[in-house]
Order: C-alpha cells, then sequence, then structure tokens
C-alpha cells in the first residue's frame, strides 16, 4: 500500500501485473463522451497573414469558438512540428528517471516553481481518490524554471513555451478585438509582455479498468488559454451543453481551451471550458500542457469597457498569481475559485 502511496502511476502499473485498480483509484465517472464534428478548428495563418477581410473573418469565428464551446483546434500554427515532437518526446523521459531524482522535485510548497507528484482529489463526500496520472508541472514564464535532468530539454521547452506566448498574445489580440476592446488593450491590462506561463507534463499508463478511474476529474484551467499538445492517445473530453466529447487532433495541431482569466476578464462572456482526462487500457497517453496567464501581479477584474457596455462586472478582481495558487492547493472542483471570484447576486 506504501508503494501505491509514494511513487507515481508508472512505476505502479511497471512493477506488478495489474489485473484491476487498487481500490484508491476508484472514481466514480460520469457517462463516457461521444465524437463531434462541429468542434471548431481555426486557422492561425489567417489572424497573421495581412489580409483584413480574412482576419476580420477569422477574429469572428475564434469569438464564436469562445462562446459557444470554449474550446477550438488550431492549425497552421506555426509552431514547428519537430519542435513540438521533441517536447512530447523528451518531457515524457522525465518519467524514465530514477525515483530519486524525480522526488527532487516532489511537492512541499504550493508555490514551488517545479513540482512532481501523482496527485489526489477529494470527493464530495470527503473520500480520498488517487488520479490515475504522474505529473510535472514547472513555471516556464516570466522566470524559467524546469528539471536539470533529462538534458538538453530545457532548451527545447525554453522555445516552445516562447513559440506558444507569440501565438497566445497574437490569439488574445484578436480574441479582444471580438469583445470590441481596443488594439494594445488586453496586452497593456494583462501585462502580456510577463505573461505567467505554467508548463505541464502528464502521464497516464494504461489502465486495467479505464472506466473506474480517472485521469483528471472535470475541471476548468485558471489561465486565460490553455495549450495542450500529446502522442497521439486520444484522451481529452470537453463538456459542451451539458455531454462531454471527445476530441479530434489533426496531426500537428493544438489544442487550446478557454479558461478562468478569460471568463473573468470577457466579464462571463466567454466561459471557463470543464475538462477531463480519461483512461484507456492500451497504451500510455502523454500530454504537454501549457497554460497561458496575464502576468503573475497583473489584477484581473472584467475589463472596464465591457463593464460599462454591461452595466455591471459579474466577477471581483483578483491578482492571478494568487488565484493560482489558490487553484493548485484546491483539490474538490474546478469551478470553486470562480464561483469566489463571482459576484453574487444578492
Ligand atoms: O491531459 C489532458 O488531456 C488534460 C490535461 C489538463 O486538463 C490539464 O493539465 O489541465
Ligand atoms: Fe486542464
Amino acid at each position: 500500500m506504501a508503494a501505491i502511496a509514494n511513487s507515481g502511476v508508472k512505476v505502479l502499473t511497471e512493477s506488478t501485473d495489474l489485473k484491476s485498480i487498487p481500490a484508491e483509484f476508484s472514481f466514480v465517472n460520469e457517462p463516457t463522451g461521444s465524437y463531434s464534428d462541429s468542434i471548431p478548428i481555426i486557422d492561425f495563418s489567417l489572424l497573421t497573414s495581412g489580409n483584413p477581410d480574412e482576419r476580420s473573418k477569422v477574429i469572428q469565428e475564434l469569438g464564436k469558438a469562445c462562446e459557444e464551446w470554449g474550446f477550438f483546434v488550431l492549425v497552421n500554427h506555426g509552431i514547428q512540428e519537430t519542435l513540438m515532437k521533441a517536447a512530447i518526446e523528451g518531457a515524457s523521459e522525465f518519467f524514465d528517471l530514477p525515483e530519486d531524482e524525480k522526488r527532487k522535485y516532489e511537492a512541499k510548497h504550493v508555490s514551488d516553481p517545479i513540482k512532481y507528484g501523482k496527485g489526489s482529489v477529494i470527493t464530495t463526500s470527503d473520500k480520498k481518490i488517487f488520479l490515475w496520472r504522474d505529473f510535472m508541472k514547472s513555471y516556464v514564464h516570466p522566470e524559467f524554471h524546469y528539471p536539470d535532468k533529462p538534458q538538453n530539454l530545457r532548451e527545447i521547452i525554453f522555445e516552445y513555451a516562447e513559440r506558444s506566448r507569440f501565438v497566445a498574445r497574437t490569439l488574445l489580440q484578436g480574441i479582444s478585438e471580438n469583445l470590441g476592446l481596443e488594439e494594445g488593450y488586453v496586452q497593456e491590462i494583462l501585462k502580456l509582455d510577463s505573461m505567467f506561463q505554467l508548463f505541464a507534463v502528464n502521464y497516464y499508463p494504461p489502465c486495467p479498468q479505464p472506466d473506474q478511474a480517472i485521469g483528471l476529474p472535470p475541471h476548468t484551467d485558471h489561465g486565460l488559454l490553455t495549450f495542450l499538445i500529446h502522442n497521439g492517445v486520444a484522451g481529452l473530453q470537453i463538456q459542451h451543453n451539458g455531454k462531454w466529447f471527445n476530441t479530434n487532433s489533426p496531426q500537428n495541431s493544438i489544442l487550446v481551451n478557454t479558461a478562468d482569466q478569460l471568463e473573468i476578464f470577457s466579464n462571463g462572456k466567454y466561459k471557463s471550458v470543464k475538462h477531463r482526462a480519461v483512461v484507456n487500457n492500451q497504451s500510455t497517453r502523454i500530454s504537454v500542457v501549457i497554460a497561458n496567464g496575464p502576468a503573475p501581479d497583473a489584477i484581473v477584474g472584467p475589463a472596464s469597457p465591457l463593464v460599462q457596455r454591461d452595466g455591471r462586472p459579474l466577477y471581483r478582481p483578483l491578482k492571478y498569481i494568487e488565484y493560482v495558487e489558490t487553484q493548485l492547493s484546491n483539490t474538490v472542483d474546478g469551478k470553486v475559485n470562480l464561483d469566489f471570484a463571482k459576484i453574487q447576486d444578492n
């Protein structure tokens, strides 16, 4: 039992021939996801192409995707496929390191810039459940933190994060134009030059009873836009109109979801989408995530031109890094923080 509590799921699955999941992992899943052919696809190159008609059309599509789905598949984003592959393969090598090496990064405090672990959630009935996932998270911007080993990976992740920032800022500029905000407003208010980026690699080994465990339970992300790429094994599901949908991703695309700060900034126009990661009994799934957010010290509330237009703010302003760290230490329900920021009717 101690092995289960102390080591990651990778070690657990590799050291024993499991036919069923240990009781600590048992999670009651909502019904499984189906497919939708209407998940939006956004062509990033049209945002930067210089053709004004194409640009305004894609900005409209982007706004619609954020409003209706809170999720889209980004194609033609300009980040080289070789870099993305290197990031996925390299990041997953972290989990092959000896336990002692990984354990150096076991989280002691929520603000530790590098954290390794397995994670657990407390259910509404006060039960602790372990997730079928090992993770490594690190803060990569404005300060860059990354484990020393495996070697050479720091440069790859540094570059991937840098390219992602360009893509994220360009998308946010397009989104804020769709909200009717002036050029440069979003950049200045959210201090995007020093935007906070949290890098995460999630490792989901095959699970003998995939329907009875969960990789990551339903949650929303804390930032503005989250980018996710993976090793070709599906597992990310998003909630849409109360139902779960599998996400498809064409070769070399980035899966993008709206997150809490965008819901707050847009005064509720764009909802932070709930999503979860399911597991399977065949192949290891690896996802590489970059949560792109405002600057750590930015105080984020609804954009004032939108508050004026809507008549009142729906959320109260909070300092972003405090929001992140409350969410990272909160293991219950992904929406708790947003509810905390919400101004209640009375
Ligand atoms: O691995 C996935 O598909 C989901 C990851 C995720 O939602 C997260 O890291 O916040
Ligand atoms: Fe997430």
